[in-house]
């Protein structure tokens, strides 16, 4: 369930999305706005004596900055920096971050803090599950994948060898701070990376998103844009109607998953070197494909992922020859059942739903349509 409210956040009065309180989970709140920061005392609380700040390398100045503060204001509070990006979904950095936890003497009523982009907050709200079977944790994402998605509902997790978040816990946070001024520091790719899921949620629930993208793509590529705010907290109102009634995904959650099976094996191809936001462009470029050859999506909405994606900067092919190995990894995505190998497609704009063991030749035909 979110609230809504009639304008997105401006200068002084922080937007405040709701997420969670029902089937016996603990609401919490997403603020998007600005100078947020004050916010995070509040929400760490009084019965926390430690604080860890999970930061990625590229953010030390803000990791150390947001410690000092909290250590000014009473509380044990330790840094705890980690590689940047993929690099520090693994079980190596996790280890690393539970070693530095049973220094400081981290007991159940101690607080993380994960701030940085996706990775880092998989990251620390898999630590923060697995503490002491889990702590309390907030998530201060600073890129806009990060606040439109990977921060808000509670999926934590890091990489194995063998396939991407293999390995992880449903871990809600106690608070989500989405503070625009952080993206100002994000380089293009990155920040065109995320509109990725910007651009999921408007094809899988909120087609205006799409309009907003549309009728400017250029503005839509920087943080200064007329609509960013718009667009942040329309795709965040999408992710948390979807995880406020389904946070384990034993159902509705799946449509959240919206290219993803081809892109989380793109990935692991590239060794995690393509950003997530990247892949996933090009898998719902398949998925449009897919829906397509099956029948269910109509020729403008399948076109249409290829013109607004591609207006952004997002890249809409991949290598033809990998598809053997592309498609052995989507075999243990996490929605397959057994054999049977299952895809999130379009009935049409806005209208998601599952497509069950689809033909391997419609599987191979749709691929080719997204062969370099
Ligand atoms: N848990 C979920 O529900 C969920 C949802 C979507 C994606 N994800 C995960 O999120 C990850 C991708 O996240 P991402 O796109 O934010 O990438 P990222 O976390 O890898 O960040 C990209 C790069 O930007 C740097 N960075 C972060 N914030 C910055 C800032 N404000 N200024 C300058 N540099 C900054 C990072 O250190 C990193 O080098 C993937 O691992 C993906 O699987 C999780
Ligand atoms: O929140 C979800 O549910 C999603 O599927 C959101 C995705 O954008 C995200 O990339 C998520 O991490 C994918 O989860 P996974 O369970 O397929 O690993
Ligand atoms: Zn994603």
């Amino acid at each position: 369930m979110t609230e809504q409210s009639a304008a997105p956040a401006d200068e002084q009065t922080p937007t405040r999305i709701q997420v969670g309180g029902t089937a016996g989970t603990d609401p919490y709140e997403v603020l998007v706005g600005r100078s947020l920061l004050g916010e995070l005392a509040g929400l760490i609380g009084a019965d926390a004596k430690r604080v860890a700040v999970i930061h990625p390398e590229a953010l030390a100045e803000t990791g150390e900055a947001i410690r000092a503060d909290l250590a000014d204001q009473g509380y044990e509070a330790v840094a705890i920096q980690v590689p940047n990006a993929e690099e520090a979904k693994t079980a190596e950095v996790a280890a690393y971050c539970w070693k530095a936890l049973g220094t400081s003497g981290f007991t159940r009523s101690d607080v993380v803090v994960g701030v940085g982009g996706g990775a880092t907050t998989d990251l620390a709200g898999f630590v923060a599950a697995t503490w002491l079977r889990g702590v309390r944790w907030i998530a201060v994402p600073t890129t806009v994948l990060g606040m439109v998605d990977a921060a808000v509902g509670g999926k934590t997790g890091i990489n194995t060898a063998e396939g991407k978040n293999l390995v992880g816990a449903f871990h809600p946070p106690a608070g989500v701070l989405c503070d625009l001024g952080a993206l100002d520091s994000l380089g293009v790719h990155d920040y065109v990376s995320g509109l990725a899921e910007v651009i999921k949620a408007g094809f899988i629930a909120d087609p205006e998103i799409l309009a907003l993208i549309e009728a400017d793509p250029e503005a839509a590529r920087s943080p200064q844009g007329p609509h960013t705010a718009e667009l942040l907290e329309r795709s965040i109102r999408v992710k948390a109607d979807v995880v406020s009634s389904d946070l384990k995904e034993s159902g509705l959650r799946e449509i959240l998953n919206y290219g993803h099976t081809l892109a989380h094996a793109i990935e692991k191809n590239e060794r995690y070197k393509w950003r997530h936001g990247a892949a996933v462009s090009v898998g719902m470029v398949f998925a449009a494909e897919l829906g397509r050859l099956a029948g269910r999506l109509d020729d403008a909405t399948a076109d249409r992922h290829r013109s607004v994606l591609e207006s952004v900067g997002l890249p809409l092919t991949y290598r033809g020859d990998q598809w053997p190995k592309l498609l052995e990894t989507m075999k243990v995505d996490k929605k397959s059942r057994g054999d049977l190998l299952r895809f999130i497609v379009l009935n049409g704009l806005g209208r998601p739903t599952v497509l069950e063991g689809p033909d391997p030749a419609v599987l191979l035909a749709a691929y080719g349509e997204v062969s370099a």
